[in-house]
């Protein structure tokens, strides 16, 4: 049993003499500890209503959500609210995109992070300010002991981050959601972000859902990615395989809208035509077909369902597989195989597995290129501060 099971969750909007807006629709995914799963797409694709609803911080009024949410075998959608509550912090954290917002601008940061500390460690005083100053030093925020005494606006956009990571880690969560934790900031003060996320999750065991809309952040730190359309995961696969042999038109689509260091000189992108708000009716049949190139009439006759790609990338017509049950390289280490599934009817010709190797490597690398290469700048966040 992976620590977080999500299967089949729905998220619809309900307003009156208004139709349902089904944000998410039958989403389901798991992950483990020590894990980075990615969750991709571009906006409006349910990525941040799908974390909210698995942290409880959706509205009651006006939402039906549906399908379980399992954490750590406790169904997260029927616990009480006040559960839910001690919950967050203590077993579950999430990072949110822009910081400024998420903390409190006329309290300082320290009093934020001794507040958590308080609250879920029973930490108080001295002990505690020692602890919140420990916890801004660890994610990498300089002379940690001034910086508690500051207010959010006093502190750079990265260290604002970080000191959003910080209080997330105050109790040592065993999950945490990170929602384009670095979409506000520049390069290289992103791949520090990152990197500090990864080493959080190699130290501590920790689970990350990693919530992104930029495939050079998946290419860096995912292990696993859902790609999700439309509030569908239409491919779910081990990190390599996606940017190595993506099979839906959607993943493809996505992995041509960006440079490649490994592209030929002067070769034009492939951007996806249209936008997300071209879904006409698209409850029935496949959401992505008004964009696809690959579209048939087949594409319009119900919903496709989640098919697998066998070991040697034959379709496998078998839409009850569950995870773990078929072909994947999984995670080195890991003993998981996972599955590479994908959810159309007339996907881009699988790739064959006996090709170029160094493809297989590459291709990731190809696409977080520009973030590896800007690593280690600590200097830069130094004096931008
Ligand atoms: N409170 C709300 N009431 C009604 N509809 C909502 C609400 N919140 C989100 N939605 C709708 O749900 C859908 C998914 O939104 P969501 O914010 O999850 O997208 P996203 O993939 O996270 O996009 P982004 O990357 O821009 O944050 C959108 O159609 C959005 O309009």
């Amino acid at each position: 049993m992976s620590l977080l099971e999500v299967n089949e969750l729905s998220v619809a909007f309900t307003k009156k003499n208004r139709a349902p807006n089904r944000a998410v629709d039958g989403v389901s995914f798991d992950v483990d500890s020590g894990e980075v799963v990615g969750l991709v797409g571009e906006s409006g694709c349910g990525k941040s209503v799908t974390s909210l609803a698995l942290m409880g911080l959706l509205p009651r009024r006006g939402v039906d959500i549906g399908g379980e949410v399992s954490y750590n075998g406790t169904d997260l959608l029927s616990i009480s609210r006040s559960r839910l509550r001690d919950m967050r912090g203590t077993e579950l954290a999430m990072i949110f995109q822009d910081p400024l917002s998420s903390l409190n601008p006329v309290v300082p940061v320290g009093l934020q992070v001794t507040e958590i500390l308080k609250r879920h460690r029973g930490l108080k005083g001295e002990k505690a300010k020692k602890e919140a100053a420990h916890l801004l030093e660890r994610v990498g925020i300089p002379d940690p002991t001034r910086r508690l005494k500051e207010y959010p606006h006093e502190l750079s956009g990265g260290m604002r981050q970080r000191a959003l990571i910080a209080m997330a880690v105050a109790c040592a969560p065993r999950l945490m959601i990170a929602d384009e934790p670095t979409t506000a900031l520049d390069v290289t003060i992103q791949a520090q972000i990152l990197e500090l996320l990864k080493e959080l999750v190699d130290q501590e065991g920790t689970a990350l859902l990693m919530i992104t809309h930029d495939l050079g952040v998946v290419a860096g730190l995912c292990d696993r990615v859902n790609v999700l359309y439309a509030g569908r995961v239409v491919e779910a696969a081990e990190r390599r395989d996606l940017f190595h042999r993506p099979t839906h038109p959607y993943s493809t689509g996505l992995l041509g809208s960006i440079p490649r260091l490994d592209s030929a000189r002067g070769e034009p992108l492939k951007p996806i035509r249209g936008s997300i708000n071209d879904i006409v009716d698209w409850r029935d049949g496949c959401a992505f077909a008004p964009r696809c190139d690959r579209y048939e009439m087949e594409c319009l006759q119900g919903t496709p369902e989640l098919v697998l790609l066998g070991a040697y990338g034959e379709l496998e017509k078998d839409a009850t597989a569950k995870i773990g049950s078929t072909y994947g390289s999984g995670r080195e280490g890991s003993g998981k195989d996972y599955p590479h599934r994908h959810r159309c009817v007339n996907p881009a010709q699988p790739h064959n597995p006996t090709d170029d190797l160094a493809t297989v490597e590459t291709a990731a690398e190809a696409v977080s290129g520009s973030h590896s290469d800007e690593k280690s700048t600590d200097d830069n966040e130094e004096a931008e501060a």
